[in-house]
């Protein structure tokens, strides 16, 4: 006989922006986000019996969402996270869990005749700050910080030689190649009981964020990188380091080949090894490298 091993549902895609504007000084701030929310618990009668006197329709999901964005602070989106998970629990006592996946993209302000402009920003990249939030009755509330698509690119400092070969192998050792990939990196905070632990000490979420962000990039740029794998533990065992309140950090990233070009063929041109200049961008297939630290 089978039977319903686990369940979720709920709205994504929802988009959402919010505009933060002081009376005072004109000055406006925007937060676009896009917002997933599923939820959880007795709600096996709806897929088993059409019974959808359990069901809090998908609709009222996203309307719940906007409310929740003009009710509370979006930024950090931590925060924001939780107070909107937390509500379906309070609202609907067959509710056990709610899964919140919070996605911000970037409006960076633009700089007008060397002055901040109050109320222009531009998209400088696909870079996004992320969280995931699950809230449920029996735990609290947990919460994952990330960043992706933060693409970065060296063009000298790393290498990657003494790897395995056998009758499969094909690569050259290199002492010196292009690395480039986009960052994928999550930190996971130690178990929030309340809402309120959350928004005590609330400025821990974007000090974290830059912090982490800084490391990645400052690693990135200076670590003489033996492979993917080495430089992104070397991430984050800092990441650990300088933000006390994390429980762990991971990375997931791609290796983007740039493939040097033997141009011997015309004219005896030198374009491999040290005379490398002209290379190839490889679309795929790409390295795939993840690894979670945690604490011991
Ligand atoms: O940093 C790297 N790690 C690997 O595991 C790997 N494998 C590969 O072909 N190139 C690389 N580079």
């Amino acid at each position: 006989m089978p039977h319903l091993a686990s369940a979720r549902y709920g709205k994504d895609n929802v988009r959402v922006c919010k505009v933060h504007k002081d009376a005072e000084t004109g000055i406006q701030s925007v937060t676009e986000m896009t917002v997933c929310c599923l939820l959880e618990g007795e709600i096996e009668t709806s897929y088993t019996k059409s019974d959808n006197s359990v069901v809090v329709a998908t609709d009222s999901i996203k309307n719940t969402i906007y409310i929740k964005a003009k009710e509370h602070p979006v930024t950090p989106p931590e925060l924001y996270a939780s107070h909107l998970g937390q509500h379906f629990l309070d609202t609907y006592p067959h509710i056990t869990a709610a899964h919140i996946k919070v996605i911000v993209h970037r409006w960076t302000r633009m700089t007008v005749d060397g002055a901040a402009h109050p109320h222009s920003f531009f998209r400088d990249g696909q870079e996004t700050r992320n969280v995931e939030a699950t809230i449920t009755r029996a735990t609290g509330i947990d919460l994952k910080s990330s960043i992706a698509g933060l693409s970065v690119l060296k063009s000298t400092g790393s290498a990657f030689h003494g790897f395995v070969r056998d009758e499969f192998t094909t690569l050259g050792e290199t002492w010196d190649r292009i690395l480039s990939t986009d960052i994928d990196c999550a930190w996971t905070w130690k178990t929030f009981a309340t809402v309120a632990a959350v928004q005590d000490g609330v400025a821990r979420f974007d000090k974290a964020w830059e912090c982490a962000r800084g490391i990645i990039m400052k690693t990135f740029a200076t670590d003489a990188s033996a492979s993917v794998q080495n430089t992104m533990y070397k991430m984050c065992e800092q990441i650990l380091d300088e933000v006390p309140e994390t429980a762990r950090a991971a990375f997931s990233l791609p290796n983007k080949h740039y493939f040097e070009i033997d141009l011997s063929w015309h004219k005896g041109i030198k374009n491999t090894g040290k005379d490398a200049e002209v290379y190839a961008p490889q679309s795929g297939p790409n390295g795939l490298i993840k690894c979670e630290v945690a604490r011991s």
